[in-house]
């Protein structure tokens, strides 16, 4: 019976081994962590990660061919192939800190292997690593060999959360490098028979090792390139008045570029596009390309972007100010049909908020209030790492209350809004939720869920990404510059205690555009009667 291993029971290694167990009854599938809690929690009911579809695949194999377990040694030592999917955090520290891949975890697994292997096997990449990682692990692999033979394989994996499921039933692709040898090549055969259980011989894709690598940082880039695309659209679409659905539905029409990933929103969040494109980034670095680095660094840049552009546009909207506000937030998870919080938007969302004061009411079906604590008092890139070993935040931020359903949240607030795509946003009775909240009442909607026009006829005042402006928030600042802000705040200071006409001519001098001049006298305004104390 041919055994495999595979090390990290995270959203990828559990997933993609159930299923290997489910197509393969003959295989023997254990998946082992360094995490307790995460092992115990595969063995019961209530299963880790919420993905559709898991709970009953995971059912029908446990217990007869898939296995999940502490005991890591035990399980490598046995098996014929041994799938590594740890964390692949992006540095916090040291050479290529915010951009360079943490290869930490995946280094002591390779350790571990060599350590305690005693027959020969297939040692497969499933985490996501930067190119030209398995020459480095080859060396790890047989610096004390004991005269085991060890094959590595690339096999990244290309599942997207929420649909985990579906996606490994039905991949678009399987994609097996390996090394161009007559070794190299019996290992690569070896792994695509498992897949070739349940995948068309067309889609196992085989290459050589590196374009494997990079074909997964490429493919990811990709994908978040054309989200920017659309999003950078979005904000030409407010300030002209096209619709940003409609342009990107003509543009997808055309079958050279496709309908899919060209949905505005609030920007992109999720494990994987920005730790991978920072790590594509320190690549292109490293090999001397600044110019590739920059051109793939700009799609994050204008993720970051639409991220702060929403929220400056809460706040401006709200007379600028959001301080002792109720916001109610719906959605927390970086996308619908998960409870996965990495790198959501809302995170970054929230976080500017707070800064602005405002006390957060927060909705998500699938994330516990724990888990939104945790997250915005977490530092940038510390949760990708196993979760006993990130560090313990502060306590729990008192401007944030974590409810029940959406009409809690919502009720007696001043906005609401939505960060998370869940089909259950747009059926709520918003009729209901408009009587409930202050007046003005305020939607401001970062997935293009509600019908914009009904909305605004039951008298909310709506902001919906890349979507023609409400009235009311024609002359409010969509986004104001760096420098804009600067002079703002610097001002804020000098005007205590000094004449009022003198700094507002200042204001207008240094602010030369008609509209801007109208923005900052409301401001100033708002100044001048709130905030000299
Ligand atoms: N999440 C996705 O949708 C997705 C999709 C494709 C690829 N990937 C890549 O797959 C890799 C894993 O991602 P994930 O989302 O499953 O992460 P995860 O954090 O959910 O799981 C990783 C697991 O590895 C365990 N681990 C770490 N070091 C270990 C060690 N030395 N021995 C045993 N266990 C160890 C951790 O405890 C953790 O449970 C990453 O490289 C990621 O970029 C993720
Ligand atoms: O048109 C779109 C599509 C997606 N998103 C957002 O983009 C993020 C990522 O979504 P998605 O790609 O569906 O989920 P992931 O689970 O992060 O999957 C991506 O990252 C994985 C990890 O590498 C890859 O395996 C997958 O192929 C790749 O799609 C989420 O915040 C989505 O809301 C948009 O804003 N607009």
């Amino acid at each position: 019976m041919t055994k495999i291993c595979c090390i990290g029971a995270g959203y990828v290694g559990g997933p993609t081994m159930a299923i290997i167990a489910l197509k393969c009854p003959e295989i023997q599938v254990a998946v082992v962590d360094i995490s307790a809690p995460r092992i115990n929690a595969w063995n019961s009911e209530q299963l880790p990660i919420y993905e559709p579809g898991l709970d009953n695949v995971v059912k029908q194999c446990r217990g007869k061919n898939l296995f999940f377990s502490n005991d890591v040694e035990k399980h490598v030592c046995e098996a014929d192939i041994v799938f590594v999917s740890v964390n692949t955090p992006t540095k916090t520290q040291g050479l290529g800190a915010g951009k360079a891949a943490d290869l930490t975890y995946w280094e002591s697994a390779a350790r571990m292997i060599a350590d305690v292997s005693k027959s020969s096997k297939i040692v497969v990449e499933k985490s996501t690593v930067p190119v030209k990682t398995a020459e480095a692990i080859e060396r790890i692999l047989t610096h004390n060999s004991k005269g085991i033979s060890f094959q590595i394989l690339s096999n990244p994996e290309f599942l997207a959360e929420g649909t985990a499921i579906e996606d490994l039933l039905k991949p678009d692709r399987v994609l097996i490098g390996g090394r161009e040898t007559p070794e190299g090549n019996k290992a690569v055969k070896a792994l695509k028979d498992v897949y070739a259980h349940w995948v068309p011989e067309d889609r196992i894709l085989c290459a050589n090792l590196w374009s494997a690598e990079l074909s997964k940082l490429a493919a990811n880039a990709f994908l978040a390139q054309r989200i920017s695309s659309v999003n950078a659209m979005s904000a030409l679409c407010e300030a002209t008045g096209a619709d940003v659905t409609e342009v990107s539905h003509a543009v997808g029409k055309d079958t050279r570029i496709g309908p899919k990933f060209l949905n505005a929103s609030v920007g992109f969040g999720g494990s994987c596009f920005q730790k991978d494109i920072l790590n594509l980034v320190y690549i292109c670095e490293c090999n001397g390309l600044p110019e590739v680095a920059h051109y793939w660094k700009q799609v994050i840049i204008m993720n970051d972007y639409q991220k702060n552009r929403f929220v400056n546009r809460v706040v401006s909207s709200m007379f600028n100010t959001v301080a002792n506000k109720k916001i109610a937030i719906l959605g927390f998870a970086f996308k619908k049909d998960t409870g996965d919080t990495r790198e959501t938007p809302a995170i970054d969302v929230c976080n500017g908020l707070l800064g602005d004061k405002a006390q957060l009411s927060i909705y998500d079906p699938q994330v516990s209030e724990s888990q939104i604590q945790k997250d915005l008092s977490m530092q940038k890139f510390d949760w990708d790492h196993p979760a006993h070993l990130q560090p313990s935040g502060p306590t729990d931020l008192k401007q944030v209350s974590v409810v029940r359903d959406a009409y809690a949240a919502t009720k007696d607030a001043h906005a609401v809004c939505i960060l998370t795509e869940w089909d259950e946003f747009k059926s709520l009775d918003y009729q209901k939720i408009y009587d409930n909240m202050q007046k003005p009442a305020f939607i401001f909607d970062g997935r293009n869920v509600i019908d914009v026009e009904k909305s605004r006829k039951m008298g909310f005042v709506v902001y919906s990404i890349g979507k023609q402006l409400d009235d009311f928030l024609k002359d409010m600042p969509a986004l104001l510059s760096r420098r804009q802000f600067t002079v703002i705040f610097r001002l804020r200071t000098q005007v205590r205690g000094l004449y009022l006409v003198q700094n507002l001519n200042l204001f207008l001098e240094v602010l030369p555009n008609e509209s801007n001049k109208f923005v900052v006298f409301i401001f100033y305004r708002c100044l001048t009667c709130f905030s000299f104390n």
